[in-house]
């Protein structure tokens, strides 16, 4: 068995496990990357990147609705899942193409194998090059997550499947789709799977996004979009069994209702992957839902092991795992240490409809003792939007009504995933309006509204001091 020495070894490859280790590559230290499965982590292979491309053809073929008043004369547009799931697939490997050659030009050491801890600072790398101790100052778990599966309800290759399985294996024959789940997973894949042909049957517990922290207008924006498409959830569904057969798969709920489909995607949420990490060779606790504990400065009860990203949840978004990375290089580095504040990290859902959050909601507002001032501004009439057929959604700000400073926002509508950075960059919250307001923006554009949602607010709640800045 060979012995190697590093500054950091980073278990994951994920988006949050990748980041760490090109900053802390760049940052001088001698840096080693473990990965079990496949090179780039949920987030690449069977999350956010393959389901953006579904969702950008998923677009496509909504927005052909719109060809022929706008002078586009032709067939009207219908999906492949088959061709979709291979251009995906294109999409990934030439991603993960890049990402391993940016991590090799870095001179970081990469390894193919399962990361166990012998103790805090030796992890053994069981591998297809054999056994490799490391030993390392500092280490940084970035495992992420694995799907959850309702009791009793087992995976099945081509019949139950997880999203995982999904990417990993391809799309199953049928188009008969059973979807169980009203969580982001459900909501974007019922959206996806409709347009790319599928008849999908959509079966969850509560109103879809009821758990999630998006406002009731931006969930009804975006269920009737859902609606106007025809896709309705069941509600009130909760999966007690299951049988395949040749024909396909029969679920049924509690009271033995029974629904019938080719195949089912199972979207019940996920749950942290710390199997095989050998976390009990060091002083690393785990929480009542298996999230790795952590101080707010991601590092857990073991000093210098450090943990980030869907490991530690309880919040799952790639953004959230890339901002963990960056804190936990930077408290490497540095005596200052940097906290964790999920509330400022964007979560995203894309579906029918984009939604996009930062931030304090209406309820984290007043709890914290605010009475927030609130800024609007539709996409309704946005030349922008109308010259897109898409004057769908809105921004809406939330700010103290005493300093004007930032409280949280929303984005509803195309391209709020890109939108929501102008809400994103930093900690300073005091003067982001200010400067929304001071942003030298491209015109007609959708950031525009961002500009009218936040001068309304300064003159409706009499801000314009402290966002326009004093006049005489
Ligand atoms: C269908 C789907 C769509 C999604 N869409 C979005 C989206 O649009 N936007 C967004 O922000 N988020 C999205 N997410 C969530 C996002 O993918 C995750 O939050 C993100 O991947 C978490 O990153 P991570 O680095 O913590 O872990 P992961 O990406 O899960 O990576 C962890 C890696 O660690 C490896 N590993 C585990 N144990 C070991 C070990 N002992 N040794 C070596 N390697 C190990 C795993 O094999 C894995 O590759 C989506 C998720 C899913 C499932
Ligand atoms: N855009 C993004 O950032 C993005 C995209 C996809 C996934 N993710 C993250 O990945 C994680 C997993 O997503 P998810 O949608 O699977 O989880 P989720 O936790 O968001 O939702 C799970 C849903 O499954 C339902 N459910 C659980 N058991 C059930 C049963 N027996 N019968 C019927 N319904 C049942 C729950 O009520 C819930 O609505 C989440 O943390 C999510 O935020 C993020």
């Amino acid at each position: 068995m060979s012995t190697d020495n590093y500054d950091v070894t980073i278990i994951g490859s994920g988006p949050g496990g990748y980041r760490a280790a090109v900053l802390a590559a760049l940052r001088g230290k001698r840096t080693a990357i473990i990965e079990r499965k496949t090179w780039g982590g949920t987030c690449l292979n069977r999350g956010c990147v393959p389901k953006k491309d579904w969702h950008e053809t998923a677009k496509w073929i909504e927005q052909s609705r719109h060809f022929q008043k706008r002078g586009v004369i032709g067939p009207v547009l219908r999906g492949n899942m088959a061709q979709a799931w291979q251009h995906q697939h294109d999409v990934v490997e030439t991603v993960r193409g890049s990402y391993l050659d940016y991590l090799k030009r870095l001179g970081i050491h990469l390894y193919d194998g399962t990361g166990s801890f012998l103790d805090a600072r030796r992890i053994a790398v069981e591998g297809v090059g054999g056994l490799v101790e490391i030993h390392t100052e500092t280490s940084i778990i970035a495992t992420g997550s694995a799907p959850s599966l309702p009791r009793g309800i087992v995976p099945a290759a081509g019949k139950v499947l997880t999203s995982d399985m999904l990417y990993d294996n391809g799309v199953p024959h049928g188009d008969r789709v059973i979807l169980v789940g009203g969580g982001v997973i459900g909501t974007e894949f019922a959206y996806i799977f409709t347009q790319l042909g599928k008849q999908v049957e959509w079966l969850v517990h509560s109103t879809p996004l009821a758990h999630t922290r998006y406002s009731p207008q931006a969930r009804d924006i975006l269920h009737a979009a859902l609606a106007g498409l025809g896709i309705h959830p069941q509600s009130g569904f909760r999966i007690h069994r299951m049988e395949t057969t040749t024909e396909g798969v029969t679920v049924f709920d509690d009271q033995g209702k029974p629904i019938h489909g080719d195949w089912v995607l199972l979207a019940t949420g996920r749950h942290a992957y710390t199997e095989g990490l050998g976390l009990e060779n060091t002083r690393i606790t785990l929480d009542d839902h298996g999230f790795v504990q952590t101080d707010a400065a991601l590092e857990t009860g073991e000093p210098g092991i450090y943990a980030i990203g869907d490991a530690v949840g309880p919040i799952m978004n790639a953004n959230q795992a890339l901002n963990d990375a960056r804190i936990v290089i930077h408290n490497l580095l540095s005596t200052e240490k940097q906290e964790r504040d999920p509330l400022w990290v964007p979560e995203l859902v894309y579906s029918a409809v984009e939604l996009a959050r930062i931030g304090m909601d209406d309820e984290a507002a007043e709890d914290a003792g605010f009475e927030p001032a609130v800024g609007f501004a539709a996409f309704e009439t946005s030349p922008r939007a109308l010259g897109q057929d898409d004057g769908v959604g809105f921004v809406r700000l939330l700010a103290d009504m005493d300093s004007g400073e930032l409280l949280g926002g929303e984005i509803v509508g195309r391209d709020a995933g890109e939108l929501i950075h102008l809400l994103a960059n930093g900690g300073d919250h005091d003067g982001m309006l200010r400067r929304i307001v001071e942003t030298r923006t491209n015109h007609p554009s959708r950031a525009e509204e961002l500009v009218n949602a936040t001068e309304t607010l300064a003159a409706r709640w009499g801000l314009e001091e402290q966002i326009f800045g004093p006049s005489d």
